[in-house]
């Protein structure tokens, strides 16, 4: 029989949950929000909206706040896609070369104290929630970042929550040993040797021959050495490598999708997202990513992925196979398939010739996600319900596992597919519950901005390095949801807003009553709107998903048969 209350099942879980904090709060630390007193440009932010908006009052938005410093680099524009109205299938405009991003500037960037004060006002004018435009995928660019500096692991001897003790908590035995072994090695009084650091000769791919060269930066070399640890390797592969273990048929290697940093080549049944790094060329107009930043967002893919199972059973988020490091020119095969991606849909990005011998990269091996919800045909809306329970219940449990917050979950991040599955079991805090599908499979990807706690470690990206983020047109839906988000934060990235989350869900929500079409009713139109609405007083995806919209989805198993 269908859960009719599936709100309360949830609520139940609360309770344990607050019952149970205490040993969550073991393998989960939080830290401790500083005084508030202590940070005068939050209190001068939050006086100002408080005052503007007596209504939405921006204290009980926040959870936590915590002092830091802002630095970090120049970032790039978005571009902007056409608009949709409801009833009509958003056409993709294809052949047409897309604005540039501007050229990344590598300084640090020290944001003006009227900064987040300006995009405040900024976004006040604009009625966020009925907004008639959509942009693409930001390009976005900046530094990943955690409380202290990479590598600083501080796992043993001071007794306290370390990132090994999360990632004990969630049974990932092998990046534990990955993470003891760089802890090991940071202990070591000497500089790593540069053993790990790598040098091609000048053969073609299929030929590598990689020799040691001496390293430039010790600190480089030592990012550079985790990295390759985390992915359980003592030194880079060639793609090729990578390709063949995935697929012995060229034919099978196809591009799919590109971002401002990473390719997208199908693979087999797996997808390779390769990502540049290290080197000096400069990629679609932006410097490489460093290994720091690539260790930062390979060990939070990994996080996210541990949470798939064990205890949490969140399979929403898309599956990381492996993390490989390679070295290497692009070879033929993905020339080729590179190529054909161009001539079918122009790319955006620089064709990947150019790369030298001596190229890094890290290639992300995931699980094949299917279309994004931008080019996805809804057929009913059931869909439409799976859709939204898969997203907002994968947030809820990933917020208490980690303080997951995603930042960026547009329409070209959130992939979908049909299979025969009937329902989905997600787990909180060991309460098991199964939300019908209607045969939808839903992946969330990119984690590029995204943030989590993993015990004594934040990762999150700075986005107020990125004022263009924020720069977006009035009236677009995206990006007035970095407005806003910029809004809950007051610019302090580093801190856990799972508000953001909320956020958007509801973009989600707007886009799926204004972008998409599929089968509906009105009662099901005015259903949508009224959870719109109703999401906007919801501080977390947690709360979000005990929400009536979602009562009827709930399904109770027994013994394996879906009774509703
Ligand atoms: N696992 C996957 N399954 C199917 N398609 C995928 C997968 N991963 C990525 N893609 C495709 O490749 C595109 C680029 O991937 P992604 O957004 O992860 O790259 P990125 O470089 O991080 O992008 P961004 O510019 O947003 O930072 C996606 O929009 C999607 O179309």
């Amino acid at each position: 029989m269908a859960s009719t209350s599936g709100g309360d099942i949830w609520s139940e879980v609360m309770v344990t949950e607050e019952r149970e904090a205490k040993e969550i709060n073991v393998v989960y630390r939080r830290r401790k929000p500083a005084n508030i007193s202590q940070c005068p440009r939050a209190n001068a932010l939050i006086s100002q909206i408080n005052e503007k908006n007596p209504v939405k009052r921006m204290d009980s938005w926040r959870n936590s706040w915590i002092n830091r410093s802002l630095c970090a680099r120049g970032r790039k524009s978005m571009v902007v896609s056409g608009v949709a109205n409801v009833g009509v299938q958003p056409i993709r405009e294809e052949g047409k070369k897309k604005s540039r991003p501007a050229v990344r500037n590598n300084k640090m960037v020290q944001p003006s104290p009227d900064y987040v004060k300006k995009w405040v006002s900024y976004f006040e004018e604009v009625d966020a929630f009925t907004l008639d435009e959509e942009s693409a995928s930001p390009k976005v660019r900046g530094r990943w970042q955690r409380n202290s500096e990479l590598p600083q692991f501080g796992l043993k001897g001071n007794g306290e929550t370390s990132m090994l003790s999360i990632v004990e908590g969630l049974r990932l035995s092998w990046i534990a040993r990955a993470i003891d072994e760089i802890q090991l090695h940071d202990n070591e009084a000497e500089s790593p040797k540069p053993d790990s650091c790598y040098k091609q000769s000048e053969m073609p791919d299929e030929e590598l021959a990689l020799v040691p060269v001496e390293p430039t930066k010790a600190s480089e070399i030592n990012s550079f050495t985790n990295l390759l640890k985390l992915c359980g390797q003592s030194s880079p592969q060639s793609l090729s490598e990578v390709i063949s273990k995935y697929s012995l048929n060229k034919n099978d290697v196809i591009k799919i999708g590109e971002g401002t940093y990473g390719e997208a080549f199908k693979c087999g049944g797996s997808v390779l997202k390769i990502v540049p790094f290290g080197g000096d060329l400069q990629v679609n107009g932006e410097v490489q990513k460093g290994s720091a930043e690539l260790f930062a967002e390979a060990f939070l893919s990994l996080i996210i992925n541990s949470l798939r199972g064990g205890d949490t059973s969140c399979r929403n988020f898309i599956e990381t196979k492996e993390i490989r490091v390679c070295q290497g020119a692009y070879n033929a095969t993905l020339i080729g398939a590179w190529e054909d991606w161009d001539m079918n849909h122009v790319s955006e990005n620089d064709p990947p010739t150019a790369f030298p011998g001596k190229q890094c990269y890290v290639v992300f091996v995931l699980a094949h996600g299917g279309q994004d919800l931008e080019s996805f045909v809804l057929r009913s809306f059931e869909e439409v319900q799976s859709l939204l329970i898969q997203v907002t219940a994968s947030l809820a449990i990933a917020e208490v596992a980690c303080e997951f917050e995603h930042r960026d979950l547009h329409w070209g991040n959130v992939l979908l597919s049909r299979d025969e599955t009937s329902t989905l079991e997600f787990s909180l805090q060991g309460r098991k519950m199964w939300a019908k599908t209607f045969g939808l499979s839903v992946s969330i990807i990119d984690f590029t901005l995204s943030r989590i706690n993993a015990g004594d470690t934040i990762q999150f990206l700075d986005l107020s390095a990125d004022p263009e983020l924020f720069n977006g047109p009035k009236r677009d839906k995206q990006s007035e949801t970095y407005r806003k988000m910029l809004e809950v934060t007051e610019g302090c990235w580093e801190g856990s807003f799972p508000k953001t989350n909320v956020l958007w869900l509801h973009y989600l929500v707007d886009i799926l009553l204004t972008k998409k079409s599929y089968k509906h009713t009105d009662k099901d139109l005015r259903d949508l709107r009224s959870l719109r609405k109703r999401l906007l007083s919801y501080d977390s995806a947690k709360a979000a998903v005990s929400d009536c919209f979602f009562n009827e989805l709930w399904v109770d198993l027994i013994e394996g048969v879906v009774n509703n």
